[in-house]
């Protein structure tokens, strides 16, 4: 079983993530953490912060030499700008002078529409809203990534897994169904600034950003993430919570923001007739394939060796630049919400977190499926099993 968590606040000193449970072999690097949190940083549309503020990376533990020893990995993600934060965010009680400091710190007690700085003020009883945003803020979301970037790496290496994402709707503008992005289109997705595969549909949601910006307003959207070369049998259909598409909607909602999931052709399914909504199957030379590939390559919870697809739908930014309507949670009079700064939209850095979520869900269920105390034996075992199979 694969295990995980992360700790730190938004303008904390570091971010910290522990993944426990993966194999030892595993080929990794501080650098391939870093490209990972380059990516998620990037995209249109995202506020000031992402421009002066650094990741640093440090992997704590391990890994030896770039390869994993088969304990839990520790990664530290630095935070540049702690120096500035210091007398706000400090974990040890401070001095008189910083103290003082502090003070001048005037509490948050305008709470966001859409954040969670009101109902986590009333639920953990404080009477400012820094406490809450501070954990609540999808900063977080770097840990993630680098947590996702070892189970990537484990995946492409014992599986021969790709995990890649894309944006199919900023707002209004959607992308036209067809053409997927394959497992070596990474780099082509990672060139559009809003990490849409279609020119013309990328160029109409720069526009479509840049126009809610001039409004003061924010948008949301939808990421799809894909995933190539999963073997057939990940996941179960025998008890809910060993479904993958149940494990999958769960960490996907997991993420700050993601407000709904669709497996395969997700919604639209549920309007289409029987005959229409499956895909049908062939026996081919290649051996057993769907015709079509409308489930998103999950069936009664497992995958079936089709292209796995998911999508995330993304609410909008809370922190609206327009001010929405709020109270004053010290005077209980009609106030406008806090708003410093904030992204018009991070959908395409929701797309890269989303990859780092599917993957961590897909090692658990390829470690569950083949084991492995080495990245060789889980490969050794991948390979037993497929040569093993009665119907291929
Ligand atoms: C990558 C990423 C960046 C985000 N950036 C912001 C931001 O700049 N300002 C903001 O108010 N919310 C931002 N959010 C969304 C908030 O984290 C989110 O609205 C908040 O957690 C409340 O959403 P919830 O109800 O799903 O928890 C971002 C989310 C993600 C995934
Ligand atoms: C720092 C990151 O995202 C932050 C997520 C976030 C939020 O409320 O979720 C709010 C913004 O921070 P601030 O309010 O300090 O400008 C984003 O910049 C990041 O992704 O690294």
């Amino acid at each position: 079983m694969l295990r995980w968590l992360t700790a730190g606040e938004s303008h904390g000193p570091a971010l910290t993530a522990i993944v426990e449970g993966l194999p030892a072999g595993v080929r990794v690097t501080s650098g391939d953490i870093a490209e990972e949190l380059r990516r998620r940083r990037l995209g249109h549309g995202r506020g000031a912060r992402m421009k002066f503020e650094q990741d640093r990376v440090t992997i704590l533990g391990g890994v030896r030499h770039g390869v994993t020893l088969g304990g839990p990995v520790a990664i530290e993600v630095g935070n540049t700008e702690w120096p500035k934060w210091e007398t706000v965010m400090s974990a040890d009680p401070v001095d008189a002078d910083l103290l003082a400091a502090q003070a001048r710190n005037a509490p948050l007690t305008q709470p966001r529409p859409g954040h969670a700085d009101l109902v986590g003020m009333q639920k953990y009883g404080f009477d400012d809203a820094r406490p809450v945003l501070e954990r609540a803020s999808a900063r977080e979301t770097a840990a993630r990534v680098a947590l996702g970037t070892v189970a990537k790496a484990f995946l492409e290496q014992a599986l021969g897994v790709t995990v890649l994402s894309h944006v199919v709707a900023l707002g209004e503008v959607e992308a036209p169904e067809g053409e997927l992005p394959g497992p070596g289109d990474l780099a082509a997705v990672d060139e559009s600034p809003v990490r849409c595969f279609d020119a013309d549909a990328s160029a109409a949601m720069i526009a479509h950003v840049d126009e809610l910006k001039r409004a003061g307003d924010t948008i949301g959207g939808v990421v799809e993430v894909l995933a190539y070369g999963l073997p057939p049998g990940l996941g179960s259909h025998v008890h809910w919570d060993r479904r993958l598409d149940a494990r999958l909607a769960g960490i996907l909602m997991g993420i700050q923001a993601i407000k709904g999931v669709g497996v395969g052709d997700g919604f639209t399914t549920a309007r289409r007739p029987g005959s229409r909504a499956h895909d049908e199957i062939d026996a081919t030379p290649d051996g057993v394939r769907r015709r079509t590939n409308r489930a998103g390559g999950i069936e009664g919870g497992m995958t079936t060796g089709e292209v796995l697809r998911v999508r995330a739908a993304m609410k909008p930014i809370s922190t609206v630049p327009r001010r929405l309507d709020t109270i004053d949670t010290a005077t209980g009079e009609p106030a406008k919400a806090i708003n410093q700064r904030s992204d018009v939209t991070a959908v395409p850095a929701a797309g890269v977190v989303a990859e780092a979520m599917v993957a961590l869900v897909l090692a658990d269920a390829a470690l569950e499926k083949f084991g492995g105390d080495s990245a060789e034996e889980t490969a050794r075992n991948l390979r037993g099993y497929l040569s093993s199979l009665t119907i291929k």
